[in-house]
């Protein structure tokens, strides 16, 4: 019968590692086998958790021994949504003493609940006019405490530097000053003027926010005044919430999962979650079109192994769903976009704020800089040399440097 396999890591120095997978499964699954009456233990059977595999290793830290275990959990014991999958597989489990989840193959049948992302890359190039190079997005910085037409001229000169996106900053929530529609009327006012003026498209990622059982009528207002795309942080609301909004034929536009609270839940070797499940995997299935994470080499910092297990399940051709772009951040300049290229390929987006915003030639200058550094890579050209003809990229350089 179809069922989903959790790999966990069992951290513990003296455990029998092979009675307790065996105490997880069953455990987890129908209590506690030995007090079933032998009448009732046939019918329990299709509820009973298996031990698919042990693997014992002796870790590097000194007298640390941990397992890798595998376990499949019978899909009739939970309905076909991501909380009621989580709490199964690590619910309380995941209180339990030193256990990470590390992966999750859930079956097909599982898998069919899902549409998951809407758009895709495919669709979001599709909308945006743009093929065979990555993208390029700005955030607001500063967002908070603007007026209406202080954001429009920020969004606007941002936009005057060329990149496809613009975000808002995670940290932007409803507020008198700046409501959601009207927000997207001024913005998108802005680009339709700078796309007359440059010929232009770009998407503005709106943060949807407020009450869980009224984001969905906020995501449908958003779209009322024109918005293109919506930012949203799922970890705080759960993904549940973001499948409902993705699974929503009305709500017509690319969702972007901000990774906001993640450091909770995926940093430790020794409890919580792989950041390649909880930022790729979950959330591709969840539905989101783009997927934040923290860089390898920014201000906040991923280590790298991480981010491209994020990169892999959110492009992984062998899930029946559209790929999710990956989007490395935090502290991005123009002198990463080789490294960003080299490690994560031309289906990425470029995503910066103080990298944009901080440039001596202003919003404008710092979107140019970066437009001019992808430009470089792409023609194989280093961004010194390419710099010594492309001012924009020369200011970004001497700011913070190139790392190639
Ligand atoms: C990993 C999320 C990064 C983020 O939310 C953000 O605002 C980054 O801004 P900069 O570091 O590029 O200024
Ligand atoms: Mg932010």
């Amino acid at each position: 019968s179809d069922t989903c396999v959790a790999t966990y890591r069992l951290y513990d120095d003296r455990a029998d590692f092979h009675k307790k997978a065996e105490s997880i499964a069953v455990g987890l699954t129908v209590g506690s086998w030995t007090d079933i009456p032998e009448t009732k233990k046939a019918s329990m059977q299709k509820h009973l958790g298996r031990v698919v595999d042990v693997h014992i290793h002796e870790s590097d830290v000194p007298n640390e021994r941990y397992a890798d275990v595998r376990i499949a959990y019978p899909d009739v014991n939970f309905s076909r949504d991501i909380p009621a999958l989580l709490v199964t597989v690590f619910g309380k489990l995941s209180m339990d003493g030193r256990v990470k989840l590390l992966d999750l193959d859930w079956s097909s049948t599982f898998q069919q609940a899902f549409s998951g992302p809407k758009f895709g890359i495919a669709g979001i190039r599709e909308q945006l006019g743009v093929h065979n190079r990555p993208l390029l997005m700005s955030i607001f910085k500063s967002v908070i405490g603007h007026d209406l037409s202080a954001l429009r001229e920020q969004f606007y000169q941002q936009a005057l530097g060329g990149v496809d996106l613009i975000k808002d900053d995670e940290i932007l929530f409803e507020n008198p000053l700046t409501p959601i529609q009207d927000r997207v009327n001024v913005c998108l006012e802005a680009a339709k003027q700078v796309e007359e003026e440059t010929g232009k498209k770009l998407l503005y990622a709106a943060n949807l926010t407020g009450p869980t059982f009224e984001l969905r009528d906020q995501a449908r207002r958003a779209i009322d005044a024109g918005a293109n795309a919506l930012l949203f942080n799922v970890l705080s609301y759960g993904y549940d919430a973001l499948h409902g909004l993705a699974s929503d034929p009305d709500i017509s536009v690319p969702i972007m999962a901000h990774p906001a609270m993640a450091g909770a839940l995926y940093p430790s070797p020794h409890y919580g979650i792989s950041a390649r499940l909880l930022l790729g995997k979950l959330l591709r299935l969840a539905g989101a079109d783009f997927v934040l994470f923290p860089s390898p080499y920014g201000s906040v910092t991923m280590p790298l192994e991480d981010t491209q297990g994020i990169r892999e399940a959110c492009l992984d051709t062998a899930r029946p769903m559209k790929q999710s772009f990956p989007v490395p951040s935090a502290g991005i300049h123009p002198g990463l976009v080789p490294l960003i290229i080299r490690d994560y390929g031309i289906d990425v987006v470029v995503n910066a704020g103080g990298g944009v915003h901080g440039h001596p030639l202003g919003a404008a200058g710092g979107g140019q800089a970066f437009v001019q550094a992808i430009d470089a890579v792409l023609q194989g050209i280093s961004l010194n040399d390419y710099a010594q003809h492309h001012e924009a990229l020369h200011h970004a350089i001497q700011i913070w440097g190139t790392k190639e």
